[in-house]
């Protein structure tokens, strides 16, 4: 359990009748940047809130440490960063007031490395949060976050409201306290480039589901996106295993697939292709393809 900061196992959660994660299991490892992706209103959200404590388990169970979320101990709570969507924080105090109220209430404050974020961020102390712009107040929300000094740093959608260079400084700070420290962190986010510089391994949801769950490289080499081209009409079924994606046109066939392999190429070559290049994939091509709405197929598991 201690190699794994987060475990999820078989995460059921209903809201009004509604299914909105449906059976997810994960284990994050020590150590890990986690990028969690998903369309809006995918489950992102409720997922991080469920794995905090913050809602209840319809099924299943949520572990943070060690410690089921429904039970963590203030001393477990201290070992946490959050980072809440949206950034609420108290909106008629000034920035230093804030900031002290964090660092009287928190176990471990990193004052040298709250420091270094406040030199970084430059935030106006005598402003009140209600008067900071989105991003200051993302900043502040992160600054904060770290400054506890966090094992596991937990951040839903953290760069949203920061600018270009606001968002490469804080990716820099969170890759440095992950290497100096051994740290844990999950991240949710809608900016694929983001998560592609700094993510180590990758979890993709589609409503609800955990379709995606592996190593960032492994991923990279397991979804391939081809295009064959066919001496007459492309054929309509290839019958190969987790096609994610495929697109005819005439002659040419765009195919996207999971777990491609010598038997797959074979099932392939038996249709006599005239040619078939691989084409390069980004985060951004794989994920547009996997949370395509006709999209079964499922990429996970894969222990690397
Ligand atoms: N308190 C709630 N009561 C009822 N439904 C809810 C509640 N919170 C979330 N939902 C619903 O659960 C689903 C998942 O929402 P969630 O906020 O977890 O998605 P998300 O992936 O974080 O989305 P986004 O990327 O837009 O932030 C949505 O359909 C949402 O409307």
């Amino acid at each position: 359990m201690d190699d794994h900061p987060i475990v999820v196992e078989n995460l059921v959660k209903y809201y009004e009748g509604r299914c909105v994660l449906n059976g997810i299991d994960l284990e994050v490892p020590r150590g890990c940047i986690y990028g969690l992706l998903g369309r809006n209103g995918c489950g992102k959200t409720t997922l991080i809130r469920t794995l905090l404590g913050l809602e209840p388990p319809t099924r299943g169970r949520t572990m943070l440490l060690g410690h089921d979320s429904r039970r963590l101990s203030a001393k477990a709570r201290a070992r946490i960063g959050y980072v809440a969507e949206g950034h609420n924080l108290i909106q008629n105090y000034r920035v230093r007031r804030l900031i002290g109220l964090c660092r009287d209430l928190s176990l471990h404050w990193n004052e040298a490395f709250f420091s270094q974020l406040m030199e970084t961020f430059r935030l106006p102390m005598d402003r009140k949060i209600k008067e900071l712009s989105a991003g200051m107040r993302a900043e502040l929300n992160l600054a904060l976050a770290m400054a506890v000094d966090p094992e596991l740093l937990i951040l839903d959608d953290p760069t949203l409201g920061l600018d270009t260079v606001a968002r490469r400084q804080f990716l820099e700070l969170a890759i440095d306290l992950i290497q100096k420290q051994d740290r844990t962190i999950l991240f949710s986010s809608h900016i694929l480039g983001d998560v592609e510089r700094i993510a180590d391994r990758i979890g993709i949801m589609v409503a609800g589901k955990l379709i995606v769950d592996c190593e960032l490289d492994e991923l990279k080499r397991r979804v391939r996106k081809l295009q064959v081209l066919f001496p007459s009409e492309a054929p309509k079924n290839l019958y190969i295993t987790e096609i994610i994606h495929q697109r005819n046109a005439g002659r040419e066939m765009v195919l996207t697939v999971a777990d491609w392999n010598p038997q797959k190429q074979a099932i392939l070559q038996t249709f006599g292709p005239q040619s078939c290049t691989e084409l390069a994939m980004t985060l951004e091509d794989i994920f547009i393809e996997c949370t395509r709405p006709a999209t079964t197929a499922v990429v996970e598991g894969s222990e690397v």
